[in-house]
């Protein structure tokens, strides 16, 4: 049989799996996946070489609308696959890492406690993490699960970059900037110098715009500023977060309008973003679709707080070279992009419109001198190289 690392990330809309062949983890052997959980979920379970499995259990899946149902019937789906191969490693997505994280590590039950103590920080996310976890152990006990963060990749940002303006005592127990989507920043760490060229090396932002958005200022491919922060809540308004926001507007709904804590922790998680400002939708495909303006205003304030953000990581950064889009909105939503663009146009960003319909990847004019760019994420296989790392240190 062949050995091979198993990659679960769940995301708060989607449940990805991925299966590779131990030595070969640039390619995929087995995709499955739900997305819109919750709204629209979709499903589909594809081989190697992208062809749906037929007939494909995709359907079973598909109408499933919650985290736990769509884990276990994508684990369930993939079983008879999977049978053919020696899972030896199953890489896990765990939003937050602390502190004590810039590198994947094996779970026993000490980390898998420390994780969970941190799902107040990351409650949309690190439940539903280790969810799976717990349930890929029960299906390949044999298996060394390993946590891969979101928060690792940023850890090479420079002090200024963490701290919050509060007494210095709150930094000393760790309320600092994380910064998330740290995976996907690594994935195009690595990518984009084959890709955009010289520039990767240079003033890079990517911004991830998915169901959770954020951009990452990025130099000589690290880390150097991002736009969420101590949680996954701050920064770009997102589907349903809120994004950054007045600290005096959650007082003032605390002390005068007398919301309770947990009235406010869902106004901003799942009540807010896209979806509150527009009142239609959290998938940017309705928006764009809508002819209602309140979905024209959401989608309008989305683009004017992503180009506003863009210009505050530029200052960071000195400047800017390149600029990256990605996820969901980021690989698909050609109008978004565009509008960004444009609004960057100050810095120097030009859009070739036609190769922007085109999803890129190059999606600025040759005079552009900030060249623009489209570049697919790839999280899981990111899981899988940090989950191989671990099992093959751990047998030396
Ligand atoms: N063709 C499309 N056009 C516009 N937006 C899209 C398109 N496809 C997906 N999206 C957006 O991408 C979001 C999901 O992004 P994704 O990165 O897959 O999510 P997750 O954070 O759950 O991994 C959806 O909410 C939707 O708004
Ligand atoms: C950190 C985060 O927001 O992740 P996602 O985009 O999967 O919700
Ligand atoms: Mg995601």
């Amino acid at each position: 049989m062949t050995d091979a690392v198993l990659v679960l990330n769940v995301g708060s809309s989607s449940v990805k799996l991925a299966l590779y062949a131990l030595d070969d983890v640039s390619a995929a052997r087995l995709r499955g996946r739900v997305t819109g959980i919750g709204t629209r979920p979709e499903a589909d379970i594809v081989d190697a070489d992208g062809v749906a499995l037929a007939p494909g259990p995709a359907a079973e899946l598909a109408p499933k609308s919650s985290h736990p149902a769509c884990l276990d019937a994508l684990l369930a789906a993939v079983a008879d696959d999977a049978a053919a191969y020696e899972v030896r490693a199953v890489g896990h997505r765990i939003v937050h890492g602390g502190r004590d994280h810039a590198e994947p590590v094996a779970i026993d039950d000490a980390v898998r406690d420390a994780l969970e103590a941190l799902t107040p920080l990351a409650p949309g996310h690190q439940p539903h993490n280790l969810a799976g976890v717990d349930a890929a152990r029960k299906r390949w006990p044999e298996a060394i699960p390993v946590a891969c963060f979101d928060t690792a990749f940023h850890r090479t940002q420079p002090r200024q970059a963490e701290l919050f303006a509060l007494p210095r005592a709150y930094a000393d127990r760790g309320v600092i900037r994380y910064g998330f989507h740290g995976l996907s920043y690594e994935h195009i760490a690595a990518v984009a110098p084959d890709i955009v060229g010289e520039a990767a090396r240079g003033r890079l932002i990517a911004a991830h715009l998915g169901h959770g958005a954020s951009l990452c200022a990025m130099r000589d491919g690290k880390s150097v500023a991002t736009t969420m922060g101590f949680t996954a809540l701050d920064g770009l308004p997102m589907a349903r977060r809120s994004g950054a926001i007045d600290p005096g507007v959650l007082l003032h709904l605390l002390q005068e309008d007398g919301m309770s804590p947990e009235a406010v922790a869902d106004l901003l998680h799942n009540r807010s973003g896209l979806y509150g400002l527009s009142g239609v939708s959290d998938d940017m495909r309705d928006l764009l679709a809508s002819d209602d303006p309140n979905a024209a205003e959401a989608v309008e304030h989305f683009c004017y707080r992503a180009a506003r953000e863009i210009g505050g990581l530029a200052a960071t950064l000195g400047g800017l070279d390149a600029l990256v889009f990605t996820a969901g909105i980021g690989e698909h939503a050609a109008p978004v992009r565009a509008r960004i663009v444009e609004l960057c146009g100050w810095l120097g960003a030009d859009l070739d419109p036609a190769a922007n319909a085109a999803d890129g990847p190059r999606i600025s004019t040759a005079d552009s001198t900030v060249s623009a760019w489209v570049i697919p994420t790839d999280e899981e296989s990111r899981i899988a190289r940090g989950a191989r790392t671990v099992l093959q240190a751990g047998r030396t």
